[in-house]
């Protein structure tokens, strides 16, 4: 490159630029559009009137801040923003984020109403065309259809024998530990048994973790690892998905294969797979690249959700004896023989239901925020205690959390205890839960979810009463091992999940079988 100077004797010259030159103009045209950029997001456009920080309206990574250096702490920080900023803030250049019940039904509409999913979640766990991380409304319609039939509540009834069968199976373990008094790692045991209930169902094949000597072990820290590392830095780095998007296929490839290749295949109706295979989507959603990940999302969403809230509610029974004592009697009364039990009987035991609703607002299987965008509708927040309005442009991403929900101590009194006798006085408090979040996209494993929750905790609580340390009593027992609320069970690190602080063992327990020595 070159330019042309006046020389002294005046004549014209050309002279080289040098390359430090063009490195200087290019950085300098660039951080004059960073700032133009940054001003123009902080004082002028659509959400610039917004109330929060001006650091997160100026750049995502005040949010990734939290996320990446702190590992996974962005959710606490949100509930300390909305104290500060009030219910309605701007997260970042591009979202807003809302804490108030009121607006649960206006985001989290029914279909009449389209709603995209903002595109970083399906992105940040690598599954973008699994139904959970569709963004556009209509697509997502489509996919969902292909599923709901095998999640209704009546198809999921039938299901009980085989969810009951992984229940035998976990009390089975749970007996042979016990014989030798001994502990068992109840967080690694009941992700087995969600796992072995739902490839059952998925593949007509369960995956049978709990026969294993490990359970699998190195399956379940693979997927820690995994969610450790795409969340956070999937969601903020964009391009390293697609880096790691070329993954190996999944285990998960080869049911499908083997379904896709069967010769009853047409006839066959039996599984989730089954179905979507003779179903009506077009060939291109039948491709064996989308199906691996409509797998790795049912299996993931399937396990680890159900198999966590499992573990708080038994640690929330095993530090509450006098709720456990309750939920005993509850049960002994209707199933005198712990052998012959129903979701049907479960469901309708309202001391039962309490604990399950109370577990699941205390410890939500999914802290992640989540997020909906109206493409071609404004959508009209009210605050109701400053009696002011907010018109919300189409095509502005909004959030909302169930964890800042969930605990907010206007509609759950001392939010952070694990309180029964708000649901027994007022069972209409679930319009106020937000675990399976509403609308369109509201879990589409809420039956499945609510039965394991109901036939493991009875299949556990039937049989195990907790160590009170006497050596008298003359049932099995249950006893919390080195396990703590804030560090093993209370949600410490978002990974889209909910996690324990980094190295925690989870939940663990010794079992007693025999009655205790009573001299
Ligand atoms: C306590 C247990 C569970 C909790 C708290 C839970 C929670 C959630 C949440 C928060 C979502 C996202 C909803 C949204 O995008 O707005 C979701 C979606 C989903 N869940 Fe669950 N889930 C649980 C159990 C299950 C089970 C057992 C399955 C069985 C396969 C399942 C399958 C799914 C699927 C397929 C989606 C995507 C739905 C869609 O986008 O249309 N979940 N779940």
């Amino acid at each position: 490159m070159a330019t042309i100077t006046n020389s002294s004797a005046g004549i014209l010259s050309v002279q080289p630029i040098s390359y430090k030159v063009i490195f200087a103009a290019v950085v300098t045209i660039y951080a004059l559009y960073l700032f133009g950029l940054g001003i123009y997001r902080v004082y002028f456009d659509a959400l610039s009137h917004y109330p929060g920080p001006k650091l997160a309206a100026l750049t995502t990574w005040y949010q990734a801040y939290y996320d990446l250096y702190y590992h996974g702490q962005w959710f606490k920080k949100l509930g300390q923003l909305h104290e500060q900023y009030g219910p309605i803030i701007r997260v970042n250049p591009h979202e807003l984020h809302i804490s108030d019940p009121n607006f649960i039904d206006i985001l989290f509409t029914g279909a009449s109403k389209k709603r995209d999913k903002y595109k970083w979640l399906g992105r940040s766990i690598l599954l973008p065309d699994s139904t959970g991380g569709t963004v556009h409304h209509d697509l997502h319609r489509k996919r969902r259809a292909s599923l709901s039939p095998f999640f209704s509540k009546e198809k999921i009834r039938r299901l009980e024998p085989s969810i009951q069968r992984a229940v035998d199976n976990l009390l089975g373990r749970m007996s042979d530990c016990g014989a030798n008094e001994d502990v068992m790692p109840m967080s690694l045991v009941l992700r087995a048994t969600t796992c072995d209930i739902i490839t059952g169902y998925l593949f007509g094949k369960s995956a049978e973790y709990l026969t294993r000597e490990d359970y699998n072990e190195d399956f379940f820290s693979s997927i820690n690892a995994m969610f450790g590392m795409s969340w956070p830095h999937l969601t903020y780095i964009s391009w390293l998905g697609a880096v790691l998007g070329c993954i190996p296929p999944s285990q998960w490839t080869k049911q499908i294969r083997d379904i896709r290749l069967s010769e009853d295949l047409k006839s066959n109706n039996s599984t989730v797979f089954h179905g979507i295979l003779n179903g009506k989507l077009p060939p291109s959603e039948k491709s064996a690249r989308r199906l691996r990940q409509e797998a790795q999302q049912l299996v993931l969403a399937g396990q680890d959700t159900t198999a966590q809230t499992v573990v708080a509610i038994t640690f929330e029974l095993l530090a509450c004896p006098d709720k456990l004592a309750k939920l005993k009697a509850e049960l002994a009364s209707v199933f005198p023989d712990p052998d012959n039990i129903t979701s049907a009987v479960c469901e309708r035991l309202p001391y039962l239901h309490a604990v399950v609703q109370e577990g699941i607002r205390l410890h939500p299987a999914t802290l992640v925020r989540m997020t909906r965008v109206a493409p071609n509708q404004e959508m009209i927040y009210t605050n109701e205690k400053e009696n002011r309005e907010w018109v919300i442009k189409p095509g502005t991403p909004v959030s909302m959390t169930a964890f800042t929900i969930q605990n907010n101590p206007d509609i759950f009194p001392s939010p952070r205890k694990f309180e029964l006798e708000r649901w027994l006085d007022n069972p209409r408090l679930d319009k106020y839960l937000l675990s399976f979040f509403r609308g369109t996209r509201i879990c589409l494993g809420l039956y499945i979810a609510y039965f394991e929750l109901y036939l493991i905790l009875e299949g556990i609580f039937r049989r195990y009463d907790r160590y009170d340390g006497t050596g008298k009593q003359s049932t099995p027992t249950l006893e919390l091992y080195d396990t703590i609320r804030e560090r093993d069970i209370d949600a410490v690190v978002d990974l889209v999940l909910p996690y324990p602080a980094v190295g925690s063992k989870g939940l663990r327990v010794m079992i007693r079988n025999k009655p205790q020595n009573t001299e």
